[in-house]
């Protein structure tokens, strides 16, 4: 049966439900539960999409709307869609390629791309693959500060347009799928790549020093409990580039984010992977936007699908939002290709939302967009 797949690009359909089972079917069972698991009984997994679901959108008829326009700006930045891939780990585990196909993806879609601290390809690689396309750093900040301030000069110097310091997943959450299995792609080598090419993280180690040694060093110290807000004032002093925070759900931490320097903040659940039972993300992105006012930029993630999904994000407040898992299903499925297909797909829903919805642009989404029940 694998050999009638062979040479063969397994079927990309828009219809993301059967995108996702597609994949399950392509990419190793470890691997496809890994990126598809969620910490826990999957509540907030669960919660994230049904936020989503559960408003409506309520649109405007007859408004002349050719082509709306779905470009917003950010940091400056002007982008074809308020919309850049999140930050998915060692995604060798769903294509050889990984990233530097995800990034090229990015590159054809003029989508930008978020790069894991944890990705299984260099972030110098990810760059010349980028080949100038906007990206920006995700960032865990190790507890050997000195390995965190490498990283952080690497990016500058490499091109990354912003640094995403990550403070929701200080530890790691229950995830029965990854515990059940024993699988995870880091303990064999994958996702250390940022590590295992770092000279600071590399003079920690004995000269001799074989692969296992190297991935129990990454294990000591690429994720630190013990972080701060002191921590994020401290890599405010390390970078002139943007830092959003991301991982945030109350107002009083968005605050706290601004007043330790951070430029914006990512509301998210990590799509459910940390903190099972926790608020969704949507849920917290109104009093999240109110905390920090008009001006500050506040993204989103966690449960983004669909078009009107992003509408409804941003209608809550969100400047723009991160795509997540669907991509890297697009990536088991066919690589670059198929990350490009799920990405147009989502840029063509989004469009056509806009327009069914009867705004020009998306300065046109508001929370009037939204039913409230009351129709008056
Ligand atoms: C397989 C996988 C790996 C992830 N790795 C990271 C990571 O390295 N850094 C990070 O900040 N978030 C990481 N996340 C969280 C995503 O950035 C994002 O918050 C989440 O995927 C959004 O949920 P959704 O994909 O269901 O929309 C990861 C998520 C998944 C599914
Ligand atoms: C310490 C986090 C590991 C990568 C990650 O963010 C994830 O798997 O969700």
């Amino acid at each position: 049966m694998m050999e009638g797949l062979a040479g063969r690009a397994p079927r990309l359909t828009t219809d993301l439900t059967a995108l996702e089972a597609a994949a399950g079917r392509v990419m190793a069972p470890e691997a496809f539960a890994y990126v598809s698991g969620t910490a826990g009984s999957g509540a907030t997994g669960r919660a994230g999409r049904a936020a989503f679901e559960a408003l409506r959108l309520v649109p405007r008829m007859l408004r002349g709307t050719r082509r709306a326009d779905t470009s917003v700006t950010l940091f400056g930045q002007r982008l074809p869609v308020p919309v850049l891939l999140a930050p998915l780990a060692a995604q060798q585990v769903a294509h050889p390629e990984g990233e530097s196909a995800t990034v090229r993806a990015a590159a054809a879609t003029g989508v930008p791309m978020v790069l894991s601290t944890f990705a299984s390809r260099t972030l110098e690689e990810v760059a010349e693959a980028a080949g100038g396309h906007p990206r920006w750093f995700q960032l865990y900040l190790p507890s050997d500060r000195a390995v965190g301030a490498s990283l952080v000069r690497r990016a500058e110097a490499s091109g990354y347009g912003a640094i995403v310091v990550t403070v929701d997943a200080t530890h790691l959450g229950f995830r029965p799928a990854e515990l059940d299995s024993g699988y995870s792609p880091f303990l064999r080598g994958t996702g250390i790549a940022n590590f295992t090419s770092d000279p600071v993280f590399r003079a920690g180690l004995p000269a001799d020093a074989d692969a296992t040694q190297a991935v129990l060093r990454w294990a000591q110290i690429s994720t630190d409990p013990t972080l701060t807000w002191e921590d994020l004032a401290w890599l405010r002093g390390l970078t002139r580039l943007p830092l959003l925070v991301k991982g945030i759900l109350h107002p009083d931490d968005a605050r706290l984010a601004l007043e330790h320097g951070a430029d914006g903040v990512v509301v998210s659940t990590h799509g459910g992977r940390q903190l099972d039972g926790s608020v969704s993300a949507l849920e917290s992105l109104p009093a999240v936007r109110a905390a920090v006012g008009s001006d500050v930029p506040v993204l989103m993630d966690s449960g983004i699908r669909t078009g009107s999904d992003v509408l409804k994000a941003v209608a809550l407040g969100a400047d723009a939002v991160l795509y997540g898992r669907p991509y890297v299903y697009g990536l088991g499925l066919d690589g670059g290709r198929g990350v490009e297909h799920v990405l147009r797909c989502l840029l063509t829903d989004l469009a056509l939302a806009l327009a069914l919805t009867g705004c020009a642009s998306l300065a046109d989404v508001g929370p009037h967009v939204l039913a409230n029940g009351d129709l008056r």
